[in-house]
């Protein structure tokens, strides 16, 4: 990559799968040593145009450059500066560990020379040195997913994509994941480039895009973001929530809904609202909280629905499909 160039460049970029305009012309950069996220609801065209970014997949039309180079007539370039750790896993459970690292070593042209330093600081890296002879199909969920990011590391990527890398995980593992990403960032100065779904890990994200129907919606780092959404989330406990949604209505003119067996509203600071609230609300509060806005509350600002709600209704609508097919 030239030095101080952007680590990914997009202008422009189209993808079409016959009617269907998956990527509509979106245009970003992200800067070396970035970790950058990648969010939207299921069929935003995340994966089609990490696809591309990861030269698997061919542009309609526009631009991108990866590590300095251009995906389509320098393919060959990015594949060899890129690392990619997908969600179908590729591990060869037959084999143990340190033999998949070594067999994808070879794949990758890396030296004879480095290659055995380098499968074992991956591995120390991951936490996986002491169990690096033990086949991969003794491995927890957890583990392969490391050996995976590991294996994706193994021949120095300039730019390693991480589609979902925590998906089905259980917490602690995340956490652990996330630990590993965070001081690869140190080790590697690497650029990351990842999607998820998780909203508590785009906070870890130095700047998030908030793609939706083929298109980048919302790009800034998460607590621009949620600045930007301007208004602070507030839920009361009241002896009569109907009267007090009733009370917000006609006396502050706020729409409140009950969430969460709370009622709940946005108002512009809403500390400094509180005192007021209790003097003229005229429903008796059992008790109240304060939130700023979450990123949950930023994708909501941006494509009308929370994340799990949109996961939920692409999953209807691909109930739907199916029985319209017949398959029920
Ligand atoms: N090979 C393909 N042929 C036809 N249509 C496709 C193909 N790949 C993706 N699409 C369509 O392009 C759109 C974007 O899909 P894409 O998989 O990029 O979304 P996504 O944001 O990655 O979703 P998810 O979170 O479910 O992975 C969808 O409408 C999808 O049906």
């Amino acid at each position: 990559m030239p030095d101080g160039g952007p680590a990914v460049e997009v202008d422009g970029l189209v993808k079409r799968f016959g009617d269907v305009e998956a990527v509509r012309g979106i245009e970003f950069s992200v800067a070396a040593g970035e970790i950058f996220g990648f969010l939207g609801p299921n069929g935003a065209g995340k994966s089609t145009t990490i696809n591309m970014l990861c030269t698997l997949l061919r542009p309609t039309s526009g631009r991108a450059r990866v590590a300095g180079h251009d995906v389509v007539s320098e393919r060959d370039d990015v594949r060899r500066r890129i690392g990619l750790v997908f969600q179908d896993p590729t591990l060869d459970g037959y084999l143990s560990g340190e033999q998949n690292l070594r067999f994808h070593a070879e794949l990758y042209g890396v030296p004879r020379s480095v290659t055995a330093d380098r499968i074992a600081q991956v591995l120390e890296m991951v936490g996986l040195w002491d169990r690096r002879r033990d086949r991969v199909q003794t491995y927890s969920g957890g583990m392969k997913r490391r050996l995976e990011i590991a294996r994706g590391l193994l021949h120095s990527p300039r730019v390693l994509f991480l589609d979902e890398p925590t998906v089905g995980l259980d917490p602690q593992t995340r956490a652990s994941i996330w630990d590993y990403i965070r001081q690869l960032k140190e080790a590697e100065e690497i650029t990351i480039f990842m999607t998820t779904h998780y909203m508590d890990e785009a906070e870890y994200c130095d700047r998030i895009a908030i793609m939706d129907s083929g298109g980048i919606v919302a790009l800034d780092t998460p607590e621009a973001l949620k600045a930007g959404v301007g208004k602070d989330r507030v839920q009361i406990r009241t002896a009569d929530d109907e009267a007090a949604i009733v009370a917000l209505k006609d006396g502050f003119g706020l729409e409140a809904t009950v969430a969460e067996g709370a009622v709940t509203f946005s108002v512009a600071s809403g500390e400094a609202f509180v005192p007021r609230l209790f003097a003229e609300l005229g429903v008796p509060i059992v008790s109240v909280s304060v939130s700023r806005p979450s990123l949950d509350d930023v994708f909501m600002s941006f494509t009308g629905s929370t994340i799990r709600d949109a996961e939920a209704s692409a999953s209807d609508w691909m109930r739907m499909a199916m029985r319209g097919r017949g398959g029920r």
